[in-house]
């Protein structure tokens, strides 16, 4: 009946309003009386799950029958947001839904921000991964992104008296109505025990593995709509359960603990994910989650494979899976192990199948980022695929000997274990032997990445290597974080079809000399300032004037990413206006933001630095006038939305060659920001596409860098040499910021003046003269916002779609398969 149908998928006004009361009703068991935010949030998520449903359905339906080519992206981490305001923009019904909240008298602000956002992931490649879902369906590309229900995810970060303080993320305590539980679509995981080998019964050699743990991976699932389109891919999360959750014979006798102990056991293997966003803990609970999820990933495509298409021999014809750094390699062996073992075939072609099924992505060149596992813990934990792994390594080597004839030591560097103390094996080097494609994630690190870490292999197979920089999605970073600026471009550029094609953004160069736009610029970005402004007074208790340059520095903390250089600044310009009160300077709100692993203590000492700092300049009335500093709690992707579209100045001030490609960058500069940065990562890339004239550069290049570094780099020589720069390191160690307290600082100070190994010291007069220029410019607000708005024409190329065009084009030779939208 069409009033039923069209209350669960219309989506007009009325359709929405009628659903929403259905849904309080029927799912929350509530009327509008005594709803709590929570029910009026869930009634209107299940008002949006409704018609996302619907295309899914649709989607699969037309992906089944066609045996579509999939891509299968396995990452350790997807950090996916908040749903409800993207899904209504996806949609097309974001105006439809606030006009049917404002005519039900309810705070659509209020509901949204009622959503718990789900932060399965620490920072850049995370949330890579979940742009890269948003592109995928909207770029109409079949796929499915298989990863880990976390049942705690990131962290919570409180700011207490200056120190980070971490607070276990329950972000399911209030249920999640975005996913679908599939009880039904359960493997099982082994772990531990031996193998054995036998005759199978036409008397081949086999090998099976008798393990001393199993575990059950149930599939949890979320649809993830394109933008527009009636494309919707799949996210499958996987989430750890006892295979026999209660023990009745161990409760009989009373042993209570006993009873639910494997329940426990298996559960943690998805309880939390781990805080660290590049040094790699080691610890065999994350080898034993990174098994989890690619074993049920793998065991769930083969399945699929086997109902829809049949034989395995096509499986890389049907599925071709991207590993997002090494944090799923293992899937190289334990395919291998599911084609040999589980599926009786010979080494020879389910090798070829891996082979031509895997591609791997690089994200890191800091050597503590690349995983190795030591080998007693991997023969303790999957003693199958260490068998696998040597016998990969055995041919491969061959290889490389009759390649690379007599030349041992490559042989050594090359080798999937590394022999030297504790035998390790290099994750790294099992993802590119088993794939047919290695990418880095922009230019300068894709270089960097055949020419250091992966050289060797470069030289072997350099048909294998390749570069696809980074995108993120303007759906949920420009239409959802900004729509005020939405609005305004594409009232500019005549219609919207920017948000599906970035590169239309090229409309707004015409106009960036029109006063009128850029009146209307402006007041986009103030209004943005003053949203933020409210929120920081709200949760820091600092207040902001947003007619100041706000100066913004947000991502994971990590000594690379050089907050301390910055923080250094802010001490700069104190002393100069203590020095001589009266002098102009340009006045400036410094933003901080970042979560630290919470292990890492010189990250955690930067960020009390951060705040110590602060605390004294806002209480000084002879500086507070020009320059403020707050630190931002909790920066996650939801308050990400509430920074992006407020910032002036976006700092991207990482030490060249250590950032591989940044994505905070693209997002600052899509909402109008300026760029103070380096020649790293994607920054390169930002500057050759807004213009040198629109970018403020500074600092070495990679190859001064190197250079200073082989020549001796002395950080001493330069604080002996620089009389503001030892006055700033001089004020921090004389106890100012710390209430007299000359030691707590020490660690940082020490270690800028005795190793720096980010150079912070080389790059600070650069960086110091360069944020003069920065000054001068936003004196002239013209300049500025002529800059502000040819940065946003030209940042087309930074859109994740055209990332995943370029892998499906390049690395995964898939096609799109439109699904129509009705
Ligand atoms: C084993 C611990 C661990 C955890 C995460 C990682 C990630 C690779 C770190 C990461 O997020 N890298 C970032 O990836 C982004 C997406 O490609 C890039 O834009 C960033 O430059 C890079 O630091 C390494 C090691």
């Amino acid at each position: 009946d069409p009033v039923r149908e069209h209350t669960r998928t219309g989506l007009s006004k009325a359709a929405l309003m009628q659903a929403y009361i259905d849904n309080l009703f029927y799912i929350q068991g509530r009327f509008r009386e005594v709803a709590t935010p929570h029910d009026r949030y869930m009634a209107a998520a299940f008002t949006a799950r409704d018609r996302l449903l619907d295309r899914w359905l649709k989607s699969a339906q037309v992906f089944k029958t066609t045996h579509a080519r999939t891509v299968c992206y396995l990452s350790a981490e997807f950090l996916l947001g908040p749903h409800l305001l993207n899904n209504l923009v996806n949609l097309g019904i974001t105006r439809a839904s606030r006009e049917a909240a404002t005519e039900m008298d309810l705070d659509f602000n209020a509901i949204l921000e009622e959503e718990e956002e789900p932060g399965l992931g620490n920072g850049g490649l995370g949330r890579l991964a979940a742009c890269f879902m948003d592109s995928l369906s909207t770029c109409q590309i079949p796929a499915i992104g298989y990863g880990i229900r976390y049942e705690f995810g990131i962290f919570d970060q409180a700011i207490e008296d200056g120190w980070q303080v971490e607070k276990s993320d329950t972000w399911l305590r209030n249920g999640n109505p975005w996913e679908i539980p599939r009880p039904k679509i359960r493997f099982p995981v082994l772990y531990g025990g031996y193998t054995q080998s036998y005759q199978d019964q036409d008397g081949r050699a086999r090998t099976r593995w008798v393990p001393d743990q199993e575990i059950d991976g149930m599939a949890y699932d979320t649809p993830v709509l394109g933008y527009g389109v009636g494309n919707v891919n799949l996210l499958r999360l996987w989430k750890a359960e006892a295979s026999q959750s209660f023990d009745f014979q161990a409760f009989n006798v009373g042993d209570y603990y006993g009873a639910v102990h494997a329940k426990i056991e298996a559960e943690t293997i998805s309880k939390v994910l781990y805080p660290n966003d590049e040094p790699e803990a080691g610890k065999a609970l994350r080898l034993k989650q990174q098994f989890f999820f690619v074993s049920c990933s793998l065991q769930d495509m083969i399945r699929l494979h086997l109902n829809t298409v049949g034989p395995l021999e096509t499986f890389a014809d049907k599925f071709v899976v991207q590993l997002n750094d090494t944090h799923p390699s293992l899937a190289v062996a334990e395919l291998m192990r599911l084609l040999m073992d589980e599926q009786g075939m010979e080494w020879e072609p389910a090798w070829d199948i891996t082979r031509r099924t895997f591609c791997y992505t690089n994200h890191t060149l800091l050597p503590e980022a690349l995983e190795t596992w030591s080998v007693n813990l991997f023969e303790r934990l999957l003693p199958r695929h260490l068998e696998i792994v040597y016998e990969i390594n055995r041919r491969f080597l061959d290889e490389v000997r009759m390649r690379f004839l007599g030349d041992e030591s490559r042989v050594a560097r090359m080798s999937l274990i590394a022999e030297e103390g504790v035998r390790r094996v290099r994750m790294a080097h099992l993802a590119v032997v088993g794939s047919r494609a290695v990418n880095g994630v922009a230019a300068l690190h894709s270089e960097l990445v055949k020419t250091t870490i992966l050289k060797d292999f470069h030289d072997l197979w350099p048909e294998k290597f390749h570069n696809v920089t980074n995108g993120v999605t303007p759906r949920r970073f420009m239409v959802v974080s900004n729509p005020r600026l939405a609005h305004l471009i594409t009232e500019v550029c005549g219609d919207d079809r920017w948000i599906r094609d970035l590169g239309r953004l090229r409309e707004l160069e015409s106009h960036a000399d029109d006063p009128e736009v850029q009146a209307r610029w402006r007041q986009v970005k103030t209004a943005a300032k003053q949203d933020l402004a409210v929120w920081l007074r709200q949760n820091t208790g600092v207040e902001l004037n947003p007619a100041v340059m706000f100066d913004v520095l947000a991502k994971r903390f990590h000594e690379y990413k050089r907050q301390h250089l910055s923080i250094l600044h802010v001490i700069r310009c104190y002393q100069r206006l203590k020095q001589n009160p009266g002098q102009e300077m340009v006045p400036r709100a410094f933003v901080f933001g970042g979560k630290a692993a919470p292990g890492y203590y010189l990250a955690k000492l930067i960020i009390k630095l951060i705040n110590s700092v602060a605390e004294v300049i806002n209480h000084d009335p002879q500086v507070n006038g020009s320059i403020r500093v707050v630190f931002m709690p909790d920066f996650n992707v939801k308050n990400g939305q509430r920074l992006y579209p407020a910032a002036d100045l976006s700092e991207q001030i990482s030490l060249a060659g250590k950032e591989a490609s940044g994505t905070g960058n693209m997002k600052f500069s899509m909402n109008g920001a300026l760029t103070i940065g380096t020649l790293d990562g994607a920054n390169v890339e930002i500057r050759e596409e807004v213009g040198a004239e629109n970018f403020f550069l500074f600092g070495m290049t990679v190859d001064e860098v190197r250079q200073k570094q082989s020549a001796g780099y002395r950080p001493w020589d330069i604080y002996n040499g620089d009389p503001e720069l030892k006055a700033d390191i001089d004020l921090i160690s004389s106890g100012l910021f710390s209430y007299g307290d000359t030691n707590l600082f020490r660690p940082l100070t020490d270690h800028l003046l005795h190793q720096d190994p980010f150079m912070v010291l080389a790059d600070y007069r650069a960086y110091l003269d360069c944020q003069e220029r920065v000054g001068a410019v936003w004196r002239d607000p013209a300049q500025w916002d002529r800059m502000s708005i040819l940065n946003v024409a030209r940042m087309g190329k930074f859109s994740s779609d055209r990332a995943i065009r370029e892998y499906a084009e390049r690395i995964w030779q898939i096609e799109p398969l439109p699904v129509a939208l009705n």
